[in-house]
Formats: structure tokens, sequence, C-alpha cells
């Protein structure tokens, strides 16, 4: 069985999943993108081709790139996965029985390819109209039985690496909730992934993968604010204490607002002691140092020691034992650091030690980033931005390797 599993931002990328935008962008209207959390209607074509480039550039420095539709697609050529795929994506309310039990039969007819995609870019009410009872003679032609997931394409957010466990999380937001039941089913049901441990789950309080960040070996920082709920990350922190994969867990509160969604959109690791960081935030950043009190045997009856508030940069540093961690800004000044915020300067992916993907836009980023002896993989992403994500929020890491012992 291939070895899976991460212990920091920034040892060398050896597999990532990633997400090939597809047609559950064309799903994408000025009426609902808002509540399908983009912040405009992408063009598809260029989004692809953009992608495709991020793809590359990752396999160009060997890691090995999976993809989300193609690990689902697998996974559903196996009857009993079908099943429990159908059956969790027809559970919402808003359907009655009649149109349910229509769409089970409508989706168990399907190939496995045609179920990846209504899976993915959802089913339209005009797309099965034709008598199928009162429900959908009532839902307007456009409202849709299975809702599109445009989201799907920042595969950080659905699940998370922690050493050779992988975490399915709990996505607040309902236009993302059922990304985490294909997360699932694919790390239980796959053959590449079975037997692999699992903490968390879409049934837990909320936690996001773009709030949570492999500081170092052993420390974990877990934002808290528009996505991540305080109960989630004591639930995180639990579990990563219980199963031994954590020592500290750095609970970060971040403004609850769209702009700073996940930790990963103000701050992420491009080497061991290095963090790039938008400073308009930076000064004011806390963190709260959470560690177990002991040992138990069940995960609820650990008893957490949660030290007071600190600046997070000090307290990361401290956990992490190493002198300073060097903060490297976004921007320039705080008029270009909120532009090249918004437009995921802050969001790199690092691929090495000092090594790191970030989009080309964010001219006055990449030149710190480079200044302070980082290389800058460069990638487009004007429509790949439109989703509010850059190439940390593009990629879930499953395989990295340790960091180089000096
Ligand atoms: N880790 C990240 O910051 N992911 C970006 C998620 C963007 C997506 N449109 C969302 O609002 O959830």
């Amino acid at each position: 069985m291939a070895t899976h599993g991460a212990d920091s931002e920034v040892g060398k990328l050896r597999t990532v999943l990633l997400h090939r935008p597809g047609n559950e962008l064309k799903r994408l209207t000025p009426r609902n993108n808002d509540r399908l959390l983009f912040d405009g209607i992408p063009w598809v074509a260029r989004a692809q081709e953009e992608h495709d480039a991020f793809a590359e550039a990752l396999r160009a420095r060997g890691a090995e790139v999976l993809y989300l539709t193609d690990l689902l697609t697998e996974t559903l050529a196996e009857p009993s996965a079908r099943h429990h795929a159908i059956t969790t994506a027809l559970a919402g309310l808003h359907l009655g029985d009649t149109l349910r039990d229509y769409l089970a039969r409508f989706l168990g007819d399907a190939s496995p390819d045609e179920l990846t995609d209504y899976l993915t870019a959802g089913i339209r009410n005009d797309e099965v109209r034709g008598g199928f009872g009162l429900v959908t003679s009532l839902l307007a032609t456009d409202d849709f039985l299975i809702d599109p997931l445009p989201n799907l394409l920042f595969t950080r957010d659905s699940s998370v690496w922690v050493r050779d466990r992988v975490a399915v999380t709990s996505l607040t937001m309902p236009a993302r909730s059922r990304e985490t039941q294909l997360t699932e089913l694919i790390y239980t049901e796959h053959p590449r992934f079975r037997g692999t441990g699992k903490i968390h789950g879409w049934h837990h309080e909320h936690v996001e993968g773009g709030d949570v960040l492999l500081m170092a070996p052993g420390v974990i920082a877990v934002g808290v604010g528009e996505r991540t709920t305080p109960a989630g990350v004591e639930r995180f922190a639990r579990q990563a204490f219980h199963a031994d994969l954590a020592h500290t867990v750095l609970a970060v509160p971040i403004a609850q607002e769209r702009a700073t969604m996940h930790l990963d959109t103000v701050c992420t690791m491009v080497d061991v002691d290095k963090i790039v960081m938008y400073p308009n935030v930076a000064d004011s950043l806390q963190a709260y140092a959470v560690t177990a009190a002991g040992t138990a045997d069940d995960e609820r009856a650990l008893v957490l020691s949660v030290a007071d508030a600190e600046p997070f940069l000090v307290a990361a540093a401290k956990a992490m034992e190493i002198d300073t961690l060097h903060q490297i800004d976004t921007g320039l000044d705080p008029v270009t650091a909120e532009r090249e915020q918004w437009d995921d300067g802050n969001n790199t992916l690092a691929i090495a030690p000092r090594v790191a993907v970030a989009y080309e836009r964010n001219h006055e980023t990449n030149a710190r980033l480079e200044e302070a002896g980082i290389e800058v993989v460069r990638i487009a992403g004007s429509e790949l931005g439109s989703g509010r994500g850059g190439p940390r929020c593009m990629s879930c890491p499953v395989s990295r390797e340790p960091i180089p012992v000096d």
C-alpha cells in the first residue's frame, strides 16, 4: 500500500489531491453565485487551462497528482459505495418521497462516470421534469434537486492529512456540506486508501481544512472564525492528542469575514521557520496553546490545558521549539497588502522547504518571498481566483516527505 500522510506544510510534496474544475462551475449564475460562495462567474475553459498548468507545475516538481473525480469514479464502481453515495446525496428534506425514489432509480442506472458528474455538477429540476409528482411541479425549473459543488475546486477544505491519518472535515456553509460525503466515501472505499485511520468527520463540530496548518511535526495551528468553530477546534485537538498526532494545538481566532474565511487566507508556511503573513492582522493575531493534561482511554475524557493567549508568532515559535518564526509580509503598503491578501497572495502552497506555488498576480508579495530566499513558482489564476482561493486552497497534500534534519 502506498504510504500516505504529512507532518508539516513544507516537506517535499509527494502526492496531492486536486479537483480539475468541471461542469459544476457551469452551474454558476449571477443569481446563485453568492449562495454558492463564488465572487463572480468564471470562464470555465480558461479556469481549466489555468488548473492544468497548476497541476503540471506540481508534476514537474515530482508530485503525483490525484484527481478527486477519478478517485470518486473508481470508488463508485463498487455497488455498496454507489448505494451509499446515492442515499446520502438524496437525504435532503426538500425532495419528498416521490422525487427521491425517482432520482434513486435514475442515479442507480447511471454509469460510474455519469454518477460522478451528477454528484458533483448536481441535477436541476428541469433536467428531470416529466410528471414525477407534486414536488417537481411546484419547484422552479431552475431549482437544484441535487446542488452543484463548485467549491470542490478547493480540496484543501474537505480533508486534511495529519501524520498517517486523514481528517474528513465538517464544513460550515450549506453550499459545501455535501463535499465531505464524497471525501469520506473515497477515503473509506477506494482501494488505495482502504485501512487508512480517520479522525473527525462531517458529523462532528465544524472544522475546515483551510484553517488547519501543520506548523511543525506535532504542532498544529487551527484558525477559528467564519468556518471553524470553537467547539470544532476543541474536538479536533482532542482527537489529535488522543491519536498521538500532535502535542500542541494552537487555536487562533481570526475575523469572521469573507476576506479571512480561513487561517490560510492570512498566513501560510513557506519554510520550516518562515511564514508569509498579512501584515494588517499580524500584530493582533493571537493564539491559545492547547495541550493534553494527561491521557485517557476515551478522547472525550481527555483534560485539555489551555494557556493564556499570546501573540501568534510567539506562541507558535515556542511550540515549534525554534527561536523565531520569521514573518514575510504580504504586499508593500497596507493598501497593496489588502489587495494582494484578497487575491490570495498569502495562500501559497509549499512544495518543498523554500519553494512555494503562488498566483503570479501578487507581484509585491512574490517579490518579498524571493527577497527572503523563497523560490516562487508562479501560476495564472485570474479565473481560478473567482472562488476566492489560491494554490493552498486548491490542493490537499496526501503525502509529504518528512522535513530534512539539518
Ligand atoms: N482554504 C481556503 O481558503 N479555501 C477557499 C474556499 C473558497 C470557497 N469559495 C469558500 O467560500 O468556501
